[in-house]
């Protein structure tokens, strides 16, 4: 580039002298105007031709050789700018020239056509001949000239013309010897260009393994690259791990502090323990001793046990085995209906030894005169209206006891429907004041049952609950299948009773039995009566079998508690019962007089006990004779309607206590 523009600038002060000449020339020109203004345009042409074609044969050959290109451009372009700025600059000498002469020429021209036009317009007529004739040879004179003078100034230019090509030929001749050594130069180089390349091609397949290498050490380079990455990973992972290691070494020593700890801990524990051995030893000695002591206290224990249950049965004997207690029920808020109390309640009177009852009956004689008529009654125990459920179970607790210890114990309440039977075995369940009976026994026979297990009793406790409908047995813990029939049997070795296909449940808390009850509750028939709106048209049979085996003694005694509430007892004029539901007390009543028959028949020592008259006296067969011992309760109501109902109840409770056996016979006259 900087040659380029080295040239432009040469070729720049050339073009400026070349101008300054021309003007010289130009100067000098003027004088000879008039002459170029005649001169000849085609051998001007001509001229210019000759002078063109020299300056391009200066111009030296451009070789573009691929290979050699940029030097040989480089050389050429240095030499032909030279010669064309050299061969330039003449031309435009030349044209300047040939312009100036064609310039004057033209100037003639004008000049002689203007004596032309003053000609034509003196132009002589056609027949003028020779006027016409001296003009020509007039014109030609002039022309004459004037082609003299213009070859005279013509042939003063190629004079020049020639000078100037002799000095072109010389700068050519020169130029060809420079470029001469030039192209020689250019081959020198040349040749050089083609050892380099050689040199490089060689180089470059020199160089082909190492490329190869460079690929293996760029690869080698990413596996390191790679493997460092995963170097870095694990020594992250190794200082976390050494992190692990160092709280682990740190743990480490603590246990093993904590370790150094326990182990005189355990030392000294040791030691205790071995101080502590010792005293168990020594206490072993004074537990066998105490053990010894405690055998022969248990001994005296269950000596005492069996004399305190010889001397309980003992009691209740002289007590009698068939004991009866009466309980007057309070007269309901209802059954007031606001009226005073002794319109609507009998009179009862309680005198004071607890065992006596008396009622009043105002009945007018013949003579018309009203008159108290006294019904006086004693049971074992009379329980007035306000009695509740706590005191009269105290009098019963004895009996339950006695099924404990192996007896068979019958509970019955009897009465007339309403008069508060069912009141008194199962009292309302959900308060625990007025819990009837059979909860109660249930309790207590659990409590008395722990307490025995301390003078090495077992016992197995198993429920079951019947009932006697028109004289069919029921299953109350059953599924409610009616159509179900049930027998009673008797095995005469074992003296148990078993009826056929009903439900026994195997009791361990006084909370089973609540729901057996609570059951057997529910799938007891209830009929309406007009005496008693939910009275029970049946005899309801709790059974509670209770087997004991005493680890000490191997005595072993199986007793039952029966707790029956009885049909309610009415007449039947009273209960106006007609149908099914005569039936029902027909049923109902011959049961009860079958079972004051069996209890007569046992006081009296028959040979022969109807048993077998009643289903209720059949299913008892086992628990009313023998060693049973049998507890009735006489309920009555105060009503005063239902006076002669009462009576009727106490005669036939006043019967079944006059089957007393073993105790005082009271005198007491009714
Ligand atoms: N000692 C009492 N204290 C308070 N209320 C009682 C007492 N005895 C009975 N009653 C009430 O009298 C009503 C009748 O009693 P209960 O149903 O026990 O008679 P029942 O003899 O069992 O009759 P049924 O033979 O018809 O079954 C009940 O409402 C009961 O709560």
């Amino acid at each position: 580039m900087s040659k380029e523009i080295q040239s432009q600038k040469q070729f720049q002060m050339l073009t400026n002298a070349l101008n300054r000449k021309r003007k010289q020339e130009d100067e000098k020109d003027d004088n000879a105007k008039h002459i170029k203004n005649r001169s000849n345009p085609v051998l001007m042409k001509n001229i210019l031709q000759t002078t063109a074609s020299s300056a391009s044969k200066i111009v030296p050959k451009i070789n573009f050789d691929v290979d050699k290109k940029s030097v040989t451009k480089s050389i050429n372009s240095s030499t032909r700018n030279t010669t064309l700025r050299d061969t330039r600059s003449k031309n435009s000498l030349i044209t300047n020239r040939m312009t100036n002469s064609t310039r004057l020429l033209s100037s003639r021209k004008t000049t002689n056509s203007t004596t032309g036009t003053k000609r034509i317009t003196k132009k002589r007529p056609a027949w003028d001949t020779k006027g016409r004739l001296q003009d020509l040879e007039m014109e030609s004179k002039e022309n004459k000239k004037l082609i003299e003078e213009l070859l005279k100034n013509l042939s003063g230019k190629i004079k020049i013309q020639e000078k100037d090509n002799n000095e072109l030929k010389q700068e050519h001749k020169k130029t060809t010897e420079t470029n001469k050594t030039l192209t020689q130069k250019i081959e020198e180089l040349t040749e050089l260009i083609e050892t380099l390349r050689e040199r490089n091609t060689s180089l470059e397949s020199k160089l082909k393994p190492y490329d190869e290498l460079k690929d293996k050490n760029k690869s080698l380079e990413e596996k390191i690259k790679d493997r460092e990455s995963s170097i870095n990973i694990k020594n992250e992972e190794i200082n976390k791990l050494k992190d692990i290691i160092k709280d682990q070494t740190t743990s480490i020593t603590i246990l093993k502090n904590e370790e150094l700890g326990f182990k005189t801990t355990i030392e000294a524990k040791d030691l205790i323990i071995k101080t502590k051995d010792e005293e168990i030893a020594k206490m072993k000695n004074e537990m066998e001793i105490l053990k010894e002591q405690y055998k022969s206290s248990n001994r005296k224990r269950i000596q005492e046990e069996s004399l305190r249950r010889k001397m309980h049965n003992e009691i209740l004997e002289l007590k009698g085995n068939i004991r009866v207690f009466c309980r007057v029920r309070p007269v309901l808020t209802s059954e007031s209906n606001g009226k005073p109390l002794k319109d609507v309640t009998t009179d009862i009177q309680y005198p004071d030894d607890e065992r006596k009852i008396i009622l009043t009956q105002q009945s007018t004689t013949a003579l018309g005169n009203t008159i108290p008529k006294l019904y006086p009654f004693a049971f074992d125990k009379v329980f007035q209206e306000n009695a509740s459920q706590g005191e009269i179970f105290e009098d019963i607790s004895q009996l339950v006891q006695s099924a404990l210890d192996g007896y068979n114990v019958c509970i019955f309440a009897y009465g007339q429907t309403g008069s508060g039977k069912t009141y008194t075995m199962e009292g309302i369940p959900d308060d625990p004041d007025r819990i009837g009976m059979i909860p109660r026994a249930v309790k207590q026979i659990f409590l008395a049952a722990k307490e025995l297990k301390e003078k090495g009793w077992k016992y197995e406790m198993e429920g079951q609950y019947l009932e006697i409908y028109n004289e069919t047995v029921r299953d109350l813990l059953g599924n409610g299948d009616l159509s179900k029939k049930h027998e009673i049997k008797h095995n005469l070795h074992t003296g148990k009773t078993t009826v056929t296909d009903t439900t026994v449940i195997k009791v361990h808390t006084p909370e089973q039995v609540h729901n057996l009850l609570k059951k057997a509750q529910q799938n007891r028939a209830v009929g309406a009566t007009l005496c008693n709106e939910r009275s029970s048209r049946s005899h309801s049979v709790f059974i509670f079998k209770l087997s004991g085996i005493n680890s000490i003694t191997e005595d072993t005694c199986e007793g039952t508690l029966n707790l029956i509430d009885l049909a309610g007892s009415e007449r039947l004029s009273q209960s106006g019962a007609t149908g099914d539901r005569l039936k029902e007390t027909q049923a109902i009543n011959k049961s009860l007089s079958c079972l004051s028959d069996v209890i007569a028949a046992l006081a009296n020592k028959d040979p022969h006990i109807p048993y077998r008259n009643s289903k209720l006296t059949y299913l008892l067969q086992n628990s009313l004779g023998g060693n049973s011992k049998t507890l009735m309760f006489v309920n009555i109501s105060p009503l005063i309607n239902n006076f002669q109902e009462t009576i009727c109840s106490l005669r036939f409770a006043t019967k079944v206590n006059k089957c007393q056996i073993g105790t005082a016979k009271r005198s007491f006259k009714n």
